[in-house]
């Protein structure tokens, strides 16, 4: 008995060892994974919450205490909608919800603080199932701070969407709102305006005073720009020296919506037009604006972005600085330009063009010299004339090869003349184009060398305009020039600016009158004033003068008689084939 009750008590002990073994292992196993539990929510970078349907903290988990907006103490037992604004709020309590109805919530972000210290947190929510019967569900939430994603993502799109010199919407973000813009005017029957702005001559400036300094005024620009926007409207910067300005609702119709469009432009073009401070200096820049109304029936942004760049081409052709507005006829003048820019491409090649000269003649008519002239003879279009096709070589840079032929032409020409001992000289225009290419000072020389010409006898025609682009620079290369020994003469004077006092810095050698004035002198009073005082001026700074356009004999006497030195015009003789002018000189005249 004693030994089966000893066995019996040596077994309990034996069973109750192995129990609490059991127990001790178990609460081990379970301590470890409670630890474990611990340490992966420690690693969880997200604040953690326990919370009630109605935004309440039951709970809450301060591993990342910085991120909490007070000690957590403080927090537990307050409700969301007592800590966070009320938008955030909101949404995190529709969050809540959702996750009751569904068992979990994902993807909510909501913002706390504001400015500088404005942070964006993702909420993500999951019921608890363990929940008594009858007793208020709870939720567990993870909070996490996304503020830096949130950053990358505005980097992104601001680079995407913004220009990053000026920080004006670009092309992009541009076309977006006008597509917005387009269907608001639609949908509301208002007016609205595109304009597009392209600085003048900007190319000069960054060539002149670096890139640097060219952004510099860049930035200027679109601040200007900016100041001077109504609300609702948008600046944007295409690239390079290309702003685009977007303006709603300008009038109810058509015919309102013009005058105030062109009011706005021309606000725009003055505060433009304004000296630029730039590291203490002052700089001056102008720009050319062209405008379009919308909206059109069948028409989307890129036409009215196109329309509107055409118009502003056709601003900078009349001679830039001012506001054009689109007309239907102007895209068929730029399918003309493209057109002819190509034919002239191959006319070279093809023997299409050809150097004419028109004489110019002495007081008492005898023959002094020519001016050369281009003539385009079209298989097609017939005989071009030099106002259509000149431009669309200036502007395509064709001018370039262009005018080093006839300068070569003028050369080879002096040369022969020389040779039979004839004294005449040969003018020849210059674009601006051409005079400013770098080595244009050494294509003179080596020209002059090759052909053996005498330079005196060189007269190269500027512009006005020309001249009074980079006084400074001009003045340098024409004086260059001068020491080879060629002349300068200024062509259509009194059209152009006509500011005396830079006739006296530049080595000059003569005016060549604008035929529109000598048209109707003597007759009209104020064109015979005119051809007058230029002659007048001409000799107190001891230029030659010489008429163009002189078609009849009155001209011709009122022109000798106020003391012009040269003529030229239908009167002495049309342009002809260069050729056959020299083989006649060379016989004699
Ligand atoms: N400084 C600066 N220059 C730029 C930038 N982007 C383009 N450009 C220059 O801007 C100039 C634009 O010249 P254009 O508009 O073609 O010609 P322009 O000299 O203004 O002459 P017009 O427009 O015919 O009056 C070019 O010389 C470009 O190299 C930029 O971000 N900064």
């Amino acid at each position: 008995m004693g030994l089966l009750l000893g066995g019996s008590v040596w077994l309990l002990a034996t069973a109750r060892e192995r129990a609490l073994r059991l127990a001790r292992g178990m609460t081990s196993e379970l301590r470890g994974t409670r630890d474990d539990l611990e340490s992966t929510l420690n690693a969880i970078p997200d604040l953690l919450f326990e919370l009630g349907l109605d935004g309440r903290i039951h709970h809450l988990r301060h591993s990342r205490a910085a991120l909490l907006p007070a000690p957590a103490q403080m927090l537990v037992g307050q409700r969301m909608q007592d800590i966070v604004a009320p938008d955030a709020a909101a949404g995190c309590l529709a969050a809540l919800q959702a996750a009751h109805d569904t068992g979990h919530s994902a993807g909510h972000q909501y913002r706390l603080g504001s400015g500088g210290d404005e942070r964006w947190f993702e909420l993500s929510i999951a019921r608890k199932e363990n929940a008594a019967p009858g007793e208020a569900p709870r939720f567990i939430a993870l909070s996490r701070d996304i503020t830096e994603r949130k950053l990358s993502e505005a980097r992104t799109y601001h680079l995407a969407y913004f220009d990053a010199l000026t920080g004006l919407p670009n092309r992009r973000m541009l076309l977006d709102r006008m597509e917005r813009s387009l269907d608001a005017a639609r949908r509301a029957g208002q007016v609205g305006a595109l304009l597009f702005i392209d600085l003048d001559n900007f190319k000069q400036i960054n060539d002149a005073r670096g890139h640097s300094l060219g952004d510099l005024l860049l930035v200027q620009v679109a601040q200007r720009l900016v100041d001077l926007l109504a609300p609702g409207d948008i600046v944007a910067r295409l690239g390079g020296d290309e702003f685009v300005v977007l303006v709603h609702d300008l009038a109810g119709g058509m015919q309102d919506a013009g005058p105030a469009a062109m009011a706005v432009a021309e606000t725009l073009r003055v505060a433009l037009e304004a000296p630029y401070t730039i590291h203490q200096h002052l700089y001056s820049s102008t720009a050319s604006i062209g405008i379009t109304l919308f909206p059109k029936p069948d028409e989307g942004v890129e036409d009215l972005l196109r329309e509107a760049d055409t118009a502003m081409y056709r601003a900078k052709d009349l001679g830039r600085n001012r506001i054009r507005f689109y007309e239907a006829a102007m895209q068929a003048d730029v399918q003309e330009r493209l057109t002819l820019e190509q034919d002239l491409k191959n006319a070279a090649a093809e023997g299409q063009l050809a150097a004419f000269v028109q004489p110019q003649v002495n007081a008492a008519g005898v023959v002094v010299g020519g001016e050369l002239l281009m003539r385009w003879n079209h298989p097609v279009r017939g005989s071009v004339p030099p106002a259509r096709f000149i431009p669309v070589a200036e502007a395509s840079g064709l001018i370039l090869r262009m005018g080093d032929w006839m300068i070569l032409q003028a050369c080879e020409t002096l040369a022969r003349l020389q040779a039979a001992q004839r004294d005449l000289s040969i003018s020849v225009n210059v674009s601006e184009r051409q005079f400013r290419q770098d080595d244009f000072v050494e294509r003179m020389r080596g020209v002059l060398v090759s052909t053996g010409a005498n330079p005196a006898h060189l007269i190269l025609e500027v512009t006005e305009s020309l001249l009074i682009e980079n006084l400074d620079d001009t003045i340098a290369r024409m004086t260059e020039l001068r020491r080879l020994g060629v002349r300068f003469s200024i062509d259509d004077f009194g059209t152009g600016y006509s500011s005396l006092a830079y006739l006296k810095r530049l080595p000059l050698y003569e005016l060549k009158i604008d035929k529109s004035f000598v048209q109707d002198a003597p007759h009209d009073p104020n064109d015979t004033a005119i051809v007058q005082s230029i002659i007048s001026v001409a000799r107190h700074l001891n230029l030659h003068v010489v008429a163009e356009g002189v078609e009849t004999r009155a001209q011709a006497d009122f022109l000798v008689a106020s003391q012009c030195n040269g003529l030229q015009g239908y009167l002495f003789g049309r342009p002809e084939p260069l050729q056959q002018w020299l083989a006649r000189q060379l016989q004699g005249g």
